[in-house]
């Protein structure tokens, strides 16, 4: 595994760590977590871990395994998505099934903690409630609050990144991608099926204290290029460029292949 510092702002950390396999990966992304999950649970008796959809969950494998399955204090994990689709919990196409079938059915994490959207409600009713939830576990300080820019401040964010560039349900040239008050949105023209979903905002993704960018494969290599190279090839960012950790660690977890485009890589 090679690893190399990657540009950040000042108050934040941003590492770049390549693996030879997705197996590597997996192993070193599984330790990570296990110990920012101990690390929180002695500081604030609570972890808040979100999660994306898409190809995030395999690489949670590990976690499922011993040491890791015996040694992690799952009580105290608090779940949540950073997007989701718009579709019953037991439809293909959501994430939280996805993260059910791959790793919540796998680990005793309690059912009250894990907190999924409401998919009786549409779109716009999926993301007020979302917001509404999050708000409450704020009170109720299961969830921490940025004093940099106030808005909530998850411990861990769990992240993957489209081949387009796109996080979360964030995409390209969308005006979702400025929203500065909200901390959940919706969209109903996701160019990537299915069109409705809802999504944290940026406001909210970049107040995390740590993020995990897992990125892998040669489909991804030019956002990531274009993330990572020194100097801004156009005025038009990419969502993947618009993450930006206001007071908090960066790790980019990736493979040969996704960072192939990078110079001194
Ligand atoms: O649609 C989505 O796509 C992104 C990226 O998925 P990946 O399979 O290319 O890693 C995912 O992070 C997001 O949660 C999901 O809704």
């Amino acid at each position: 595994m090679a690893t190399a510092p990657a540009a950040s702002d000042a108050g934040s950390k941003s590492k770049l760590l390549v693996f030879d396999s997705k197996e590597d990966l997996a192993v070193s992304l599984a330790k990570y977590t296990a110990e920012l999950s101990e690390k929180f649970a002695a500081e604030r008796g609570a972890f808040t871990v979100v999660l994306s959809g898409g190809s995030l969950i395999d690489a949670l494998s590990k976690l499922t395994e011993p040491p890791y399955l015996e040694s992690v204090d799952w009580s105290k994990w608090h779940v949540f998505w950073v997007d989701e689709r718009v579709v019953p919990k037991d439809h293909e196409d959501s994430n939280y099934k996805l993260a059910f079938d791959g790793f919540l059915s796998k680990v005793p994490i309690p059912p009250g903690q894990v907190y999924a959207i409401n998919d009786a409600l549409s779109a716009e009713g999926a993301a007020d409630d979302y917001e509404a939830c999050l708000k409450q576990l704020v009170k109720n300080g299961v969830i921490a609050m940025s004093t940099a820019t106030g808005f909530p401040r998850f411990d861990l964010q769990l992240l993957g990144m489209g081949p387009d560039g796109h996080i979360a349900s964030l995409f390209p040239g969308h005006p979702l991608v400025n929203e500065k008050e909200r901390w959940v949105t919706y969209i109903k023209d996701s160019p990537k099926p299915p069109p409705e979903r809802i999504t944290f905002t940026f406001p909210v993704i970049n107040s995390s204290a740590y993020i995990a960018m897992v990125v892998t494969g040669a489909g991804k290599a030019g956002p990531v290029q274009k993330a990572l190279s020194d100097k801004q090839t156009s005025s038009d960012l990419l969502p993947i460029e618009m993450a930006v950790l206001q007071d908090g660690e960066f790790t980019w977890f990736t493979d040969k292949p996704a960072v192939s485009l990078l110079q001194n890589k």
